[in-house]
């Protein structure tokens, strides 16, 4: 099948929503064809050629961001606490790997959920699921789970500001390494747990009063005075990723400026189904999570729709698995690439195979579970000799309380304090600043 934007459109299609009218669909998809691209093709190649480092072992990948993005509440406080907490663990892996550390963002248009369920049912009322703020409202009425097209425009919006603002802080000072390691300070300062993480943060501390000490300062080399993080999201809606989709005028080729990276979620990666094709056409960096019901062949046949050049950089593997399952589940999987010669990054989910219903209700996820899973991946490419090149996270910049344990033991009971989640619960940022000293053990080469 020769493959065309709207190529997708002809094939059986998993989690969208219904529009009850399709000319004010058809409209809105008109609008957003005209508006500007939100990233520029350049830069998702530069992604692209650092993740094709990262795939051939010289570099880290660390993703990150919401669950799902909130319309109600965006805004600067909350982009810029989650800017911070990225470049905080950055700089903890960057020196614990001695590697280049490539962050990407689940922001500027993290606004579609897949739902297990198309209804939910409270009090005996029956609606469509919630799916994101890109389709239907959270709140519980038949208003606002109705479907409506027009958010798409808002999610434009929202996720060009976003942009603008990331783009702000990455270039504008916010981003110094100097700055950045005093947050680590000051986070290691007032952490229970401050004995464990205060020789690594010291050994930084001590590099930067070298480095200053030798004339490498952000006045003397301003790169250090800035940073790059790049946009991505999972392309689950694809009326608004192929309105996004354009020619790049230096290469001819088709890119998704929607966001740097996009990925294919574990209920949408069928071989023969809409969300594969689209993406094969796309020229972006693209991931797939990979769950454990995955098969050796299956996957070989995955590369080979998504990668067939085996480009490395092209193709993110996203293993979500759940600790009790990856030990089993991920080995033969690891070597079926390797047998076949295939460039992917490896990277870890940590969160979306160990999600559990605390008694109260919440959805949550336990800190040792996330932990634990990132370990076994370690341990699991360690064995197999090949490269565990990543993570990818549910967090926060903010101090929610959605994920139980870590250093302030948050109990089942703590929860309901500060659960502010539309869909799946965030790591806080103490809780993620925490991951990232404990995966420093792990990054050591
Ligand atoms: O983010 C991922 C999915 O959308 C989420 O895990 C689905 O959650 P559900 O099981 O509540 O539908
Ligand atoms: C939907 C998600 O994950 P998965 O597709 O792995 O369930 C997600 O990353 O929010
Ligand atoms: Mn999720």
């Amino acid at each position: 099948m020769t493959w065309q934007p709207d190529s997708w459109r002809s094939l059986p299609i998993q989690q969208q929503p219904h529009y009850d009218d399709p000319d004010a669909l058809a409209q809105v998809e008109q609008q957003l064809s005209a508006f500007p691209p939100l990233v520029f093709a350049q830069e998702t190649r530069e992604l692209y050629r650092q993740l094709g480092e990262v795939a051939q072992g010289r570099g880290f990948l660390l993703q990150g961001g919401d669950c799902a993005e909130s319309f109600s509440e965006f805004g600067a406080n909350k982009i810029r606490d989650t800017f911070k907490v990225i470049l905080q663990m950055a700089i903890v892996m960057t020196y614990a790997g001695h590697c280049p550390v490539t962050k990407v963002a689940r922001m500027a248009g993290q606004y579609a959920k897949p739902r297990s369920s198309d209804n939910e049912t409270i009090n005996g009322v029956t609606l469509p699921s919630y799916r994101g703020d890109i389709v239907n409202q959270y709140d519980f009425t038949a208003a606002a789970r109705r479907p409506d097209p027009q958010r798409m425009l808002d999610a434009y919006h929202r996720s060009a500001a976003t942009m603008n603002l990331l783009r702000a802080f990455a270039q504008g000072g916010l981003a110094d390494l100097h700055q950045v390691h005093g947050w680590n300070m000051a986070f290691v300062e007032n952490n229970p747990l401050k004995n464990e993480y205060q020789a690594l943060a010291d050994r930084i501390q001590d590099t930067l009063a070298f480095m200053n000490v030798v004339g490498i300062n952000s006045n003397t080399h301003p790169t250090l005075h800035e940073t790059q993080l790049f946009t991505s999201h999972e392309a689950l809606l694809l009326n608004y990723e192929q309105a996004l989709t354009r020619v790049d005028t230096l290469t001819d080729k088709y890119y998704n400026c929607s966001a740097h990276m996009l990925w294919i979620g574990e209920r949408t990666r069928q071989l023969d189904h809409a969300h594969i094709e689209f993406f094969r056409g796309i020229h972006n960096p693209v991931g797939v999570k990979v769950g454990p019901s995955m098969q050796p062949d299956e996957l070989i046949r995955l590369i080979d729709a998504l990668n067939p050049n085996n480009d490395p950089g092209r193709l993110t593997l996203i293993t979500r698995m759940g600790v009790n399952k990856l030990g089993e589940a991920l080995p033969s999987l690891v070597q079926a690439v390797q047998r076949e010669g295939r460039h992917v990054v490896w990277s870890s989910d940590p969160m979306h195979g160990n999600t559990r219903k605390a008694s109260s209700g919440y959805k949550t996820r336990n800190f040792d579970d996330v932990i634990g899973e990132i370990r076994e991946f370690f341990d699991v490419h360690r064995a197999e000799g090949s490269h565990a090149g990543g993570i990818h996270l549910e967090m926060t910049g903010q101090h929610v309380t959605e994920c139980t344990g870590g250093a302030y033991q948050i109990s089942e009971d703590d929860l309901a304090q500060c659960y502010r989640t539309q869909c799946d619960p965030r790591l806080n940022a103490d809780q993620v600043l925490e991951m990232a000293f404990l995966v420093a053990d792990h990054l050591k080469p």
